[in-house]
């Protein structure tokens, strides 16, 4: 979730809904990344969405993992590189499936401030070679 607060009233457009100067809003950046108006059967892996053709057909802040603006994440570059690297040196020599214990679809824990699975995250890892 991110945070800003109004710094004017605002009325919503095509609503009777007014926010007063002052106001928190909390913006559901889950929820906006699984809204199916904007990203269709939102549960599967489906890469094709993020090519330029289909994010040019959605607005852009209904995608915001680093959030947006003047406050957005500073280390989003950083953080982007990282975990690319990250993924494709551990892909380099190893294979990831689903195991019995895997939890899908994810059920996400209560108790957590941020999302994770309740179960945990059970994988079955093995070397590359190996296949
Ligand atoms: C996957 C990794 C990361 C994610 C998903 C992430 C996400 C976010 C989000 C959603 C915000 C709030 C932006 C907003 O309110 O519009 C934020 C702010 C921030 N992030 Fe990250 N972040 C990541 C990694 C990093 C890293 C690696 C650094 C530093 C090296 C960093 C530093 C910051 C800082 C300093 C802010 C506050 C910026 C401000 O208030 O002006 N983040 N991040």
């Amino acid at each position: 979730m991110l945070s800003r607060k109004c710094e004017y009233n605002y009325q919503i457009p095509n609503s009777n809904v007014e926010l007063p100067a002052g106001m928190r809003v909390i913006i559901p950046i889950y929820g906006l990344h699984h809204d199916p108006n904007y990203y269709p059967d939102p549960a599967r892996f489906n890469p094709e969405r993020f090519t330029k053709e289909n994010k040019r057909t959605r607005h852009p802040y209904t995608y915001l993992p680093f959030g947006e603006g003047p406050r957005n994440c500073i280390g989003m570059r950083f953080a982007l590189l990282q975990i690319k690297m990250g993924i494709i040196s551990f892909l380099r020599d190893h294979r990831i499936k689903i195991c019995d214990k895997s939890t899908v679809p994810i059920k996400f824990s209560r108790r957590s401030l941020v999302t994770t699975n309740e179960a945990g995250f059970w994988l079955t890892i093995t070397p590359s070679s190996y296949n």
